[in-house]
């Protein structure tokens, strides 16, 4: 079994540790960082794995998994690059920042894996999208691919698409989880109790997420089925349609890709 270290185990640290434990991964083969004492204090309690400090983790992990914010990455950077040794597999999961971001401030050779999760991995139903960087072997890409198939389902892209990748899936969730808040709020305007609301819209997105992923079917088919000549169901997309949800979901997205790329530029003049 692959040793781990989760360098910065806030929501996507704690989710893939905690997504890892669910697999079956062995607790001992777990190990984190954090930086402030309470927080590693309550994750210790809470999966039993322990908290190192980042020369420990350099030292004992296979994979060295970096997940703290983009805007954190710089002295996390310089803390490894005294500390790594050369040929170490290091697993980015960060927002925008490039494997060459890595390559220039690590140990010559460094093998990086740039991965966007996200965190439907507590459940074990993640989306990672996975690419390599100018020295990840085959080998270290199955590395990163066994650590992410543990916790959901994973695609290889190039990583001119990480950023396209970002927006999509790994923001993704809040989308849906967004709708879902503003559906439930419907059910509200329309006198049902929260919960009875809250039951009703959970389970249909659960139903049509089943549905999407195991019928075979089109989206647009699964929609029209739903859809009666005169029914109810036509008068709401006629109104989603009249306030532009569909150009507002095409907008929204692009701006998260754009975020994306200037989260990288920010650390242009970082890398060698
Ligand atoms: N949340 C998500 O859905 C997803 C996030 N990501 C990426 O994952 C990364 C983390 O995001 P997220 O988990 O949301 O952010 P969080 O802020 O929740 O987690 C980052 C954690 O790292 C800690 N930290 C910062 N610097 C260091 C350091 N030098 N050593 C040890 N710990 C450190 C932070 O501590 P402190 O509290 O002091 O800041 C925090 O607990 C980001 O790069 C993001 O782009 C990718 C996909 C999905
Ligand atoms: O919002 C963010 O920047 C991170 C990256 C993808 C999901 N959450």
């Amino acid at each position: 079994m692959t040793t781990i270290a989760v360098l910065g185990a806030g929501k996507i640290g704690e989710a893939l540790l905690s997504g890892l434990l669910a697999s079956g991964h062995p607790c001992a083969e777990l190990m984190f960082t954090e930086r402030h004492p309470e927080r590693s204090a309550e994750l210790t309690r809470r999966y039993g794995v322990r908290a190192v400090e980042v020369a420990e983790a350099a030292k004992l992990a296979d994979a060295l998994v970096v997940a703290v914010k983009p805007q954190d990455i710089e002295p996390l950077l310089d803390e490894l690059a005294g500390t790594l040794a050369a040929g170490k597999l290091v697993v980015s999961l960060c927002a925008g920042l490039p494997t060459s971001l890595f390559e220039g401030r690590l140990p010559e050779g460094t093998p990086v894996v740039r991965v966007m999760p996200n965190t439907p991995m507590v459940v074990g139903e993640a989306m990672s999208a996975i690419s390599a960087g100018r020295h990840a072997t085959k080998e270290h890409m199955a590395l990163a691919e066994g650590m992410l198939g543990a916790v959901g389902k994973v695609v290889r892209v190039p990583e001119a698409q990480q950023d396209a990748v970002t927006a999509l899936s790994g923001s993704g969730p809040a989308y849906f989880f967004f709708l879902v808040e503003a559906m439930i709020d419907a059910g509200i305007l329309l006198g049902l109790p929260r919960a009875v609301a809250a039951d009703l819209i959970i389970q249909s997105a659960i139903g049509s997420a089943k549905m999407l992923r195991d019928s075979g079917e089109h989206p647009v088919a699964l929609r029209e089925a739903v859809t009666s000549p005169a029914g109810t169901t036509i008068m709401a997309v006629r109104e989603l349609e009249k306030h532009g949800v569909r150009a507002a979901l095409l907008a929204a997205i692009e701006a998260a890709r754009d975020r994306s790329v200037e989260l990288g530029r920010a650390h242009e003049g970082g890398s060698r």
